[in-house]
């Protein structure tokens, strides 16, 4: 599903009106028509429900849905916040529409006469203002949201809660807080931003009648277990071990052995054909308890650390994670300098290598195969060289020029998790809760990623079905079988195994 900032959807909403020819009143017909019948899955029969009728077209699908949901038998009252005069195009059209029905509209006076109307609902539905809002909202939105927000009623918006603005850049603002949004023809940036993400409530997308082959498709989208299911690699019958790649890990010290252990383990279990482990001396023998199928290199150490010297046998992988439990010391940049220009296939970075990776970027530009970074928003800050606020405000933009700037692949974790290729295009992996936020889940991550990075064609496939894969086996474990307090990241290792079943059973043969 395409992601989509406000200037793409006012594009689509062209292409509907200019080259498909579709009138704008029909598209706010079928645009009202499809809200109210999501919405109405939240609306019962006695309910009283009010409905705020904003300026523009926002307001214009509020006619349509006030009239959709009074045809059908519900009790609503139609609040006009706006004087008459800005009311005006397509909105107008069907408020004329509205009353030539036989519906009356009330209008908005002072908020000591609307309130105690809101006081008696149990459904306030918000079509105040959508991808049309610009900077702090004025009068008499802003009163009004400020009392609507504190009352106990359900509250919905149509397509964005008001206030909230589409897209990037932004993190004051007032906004309407909605229990349930409904989205119209395409999520926008701001259902995965920090900032907005809470003023949605629960969301889902409902689509228009829009021209679909007309439409400009944006570099963004959503990725979702649907989408692992078409892309995920079938294992041949007829495979041998080398066919599933062959990967070298490189971390762990005599102080954090459990990283790489997770690694190594979600790797293997990911459908990995053979695993390296290279790690200090000291770790080897608790690392290989937990990781039997593993062998294992011995590398440099000083007091319990890798070292940092270059790792010659690097270059005979086909791909190399490092990173996870490699500590900070000064020098161990060498060993991350040796496998940037020697290791041939993808090189994925992770946690304490990103932190030492500041002063080799430049060095990236120069690598022949993929570079994958995985940052979680504390690590990106660092490598750009910005605020982890003012990173968090433009995830989408701050992630698209670093990867076009170095060349390089980056995974930005979070709640919403956005991949991006080195070439600017971007998916967002939603999966995945709160039970992931300890410590280790970054690694079993960056685990399943070497596995699937070297068993999947496309690149920007087996990125974001990692993270896909990881967010969708805590949340089943977290239905099923654990709490968001207990699940750790070893129980989400073991939880692949439900994962995979699912996936193996519904991939292309
Ligand atoms: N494909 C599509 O695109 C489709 C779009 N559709 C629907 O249309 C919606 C977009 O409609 P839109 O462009 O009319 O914008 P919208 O959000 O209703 O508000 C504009 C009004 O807000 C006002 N205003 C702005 N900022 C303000 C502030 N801070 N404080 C106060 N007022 C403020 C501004 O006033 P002005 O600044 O111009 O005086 C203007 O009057 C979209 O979200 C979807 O619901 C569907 O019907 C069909 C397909
Ligand atoms: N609240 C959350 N909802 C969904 N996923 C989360 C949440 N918190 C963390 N995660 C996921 O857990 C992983 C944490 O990675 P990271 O921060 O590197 O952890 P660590 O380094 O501690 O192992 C990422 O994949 C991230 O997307
Ligand atoms: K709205």
């Amino acid at each position: 599903m395409d992601i989509v900032t406000a200037q793409e959807m006012y594009d689509w909403d062209r292409a509907a009106i200019e080259a498909a020819g579709i009138d704008g009143k029909m598209l706010m017909e079928s645009a009202g028509r499809a809200v109210a019948n999501d919405m109405l899955q939240h609306i019962k029969k006695q309910d009283k429900v009010i409905i705020l009728i904003g300026a523009g077209n926002n307001g214009g699908d509020g006619f349509v849905i006030a009239r959709t949901l009074l045809n059908k038998g519900y009790e609503v009252d139609t609040w006009q916040v706006v004087p008459d005069e800005k009311i005006s195009g397509d909105a107008e059209a069907h408020k004329k529409i509205f009353l030539s029905s036989g519906y009356d509209v009330y209008p908005f006076t002072t908020i000591e006469d609307l309130l105690p109307h809101l006081k008696r609902a149990d459904v306030v539905i918000d079509a105040m203002l959508g991808i049309g809002v610009k900077g702090r909202l004025r009068e008499p939105y802003a009163s009004i949201i400020q009392v609507v927000n504190d009352l106990h009623a359900f509250r919905m918006s149509v397509d964005l809660p008001t206030g909230v603005p589409a897209g990037e850049g932004e993190s004051v603002f007032d906004a309407f807080r909605a229990d349930y949004t409904t989205i119209i023809a395409a999520p926008k940036l701001s259902v995965f931003l920090q900032q907005s993400r809470p003023f949605y409530g629960e969301w889902n997308v409902v689509e228009i009648g829009l021209p679909v082959p007309l439409l400009e498709k944006p570099k963004r989208k959503l990725w979702g277990i649907d989408d692992v299911k078409e892309t995920f690699p079938v294992r041949a019958a007829d495979s041998h071990k080398g066919s599933h790649g062959k990967g070298l890990m490189i971390g762990g010290s005599a102080f954090m052995p459990g990283s790489i252990v997770m690694a190594a383990r979600a790797a293997l279990k990911s459908g990995l054909g053979l695993l390296s482990v290279a790690t200090v001396r000291e770790a080897i023998p608790a690392v290989s308890s937990f990781v039997q199928e593993a062998t294992f290199l011995n590398v440099e150490e000083q007091e319990g650390w890798i070292a940092g010297q270059a790792l010659e046998q690097a270059s005979s992988y086909d791909g190399v994670l490092v990173g996870m439990g490699l500590g900070r010391r000064d020098g161990t940049e060498v060993l991350l300098q040796s496998l940037i220009d020697s290791v041939d296939g993808p090189l994925i970075v992770d946690a304490d290598g990103l932190y030492l990776m500041k002063s080799l970027l430049p060095s990236l530009k120069n690598r022949k195969t993929p570079t994958i970074l995985t940052p979680h928003p504390g690590e990106f800050a660092h490598l750009a060289g910005v605020s982890i606020e003012e990173l968090l405000k433009s995830p989408f933009s701050y992630s698209r020029n670093f990867a076009l700037e170095y060349g390089v692949h980056l995974i930005l974790k979070g709640p919403s998790t956005i991949i991006t290729s080195a070439d600017g295009e971007q998916r967002v992996d939603v999966s995945g809760n709160a039970g992931l936020a300890k410590g280790g889940s970054g690694d079993v991550l960056s685990g399943i990623l070497l596995g699937m990075v070297l068993q999947t064609e496309s690149l920007m496939d087996a990125m974001s079905n990692s993270c896909v894969i990881h967010g969708c086996t805590a949340d089943w474990l977290t239905q099923e079988t654990h709490s968001e307090t207990d699940l750790l990241a070893s129980d989400v290792i073991e939880g692949l195994s439900r994962t995979f079943r699912t996936l193996s059973s519904s991939s292309r043969s």
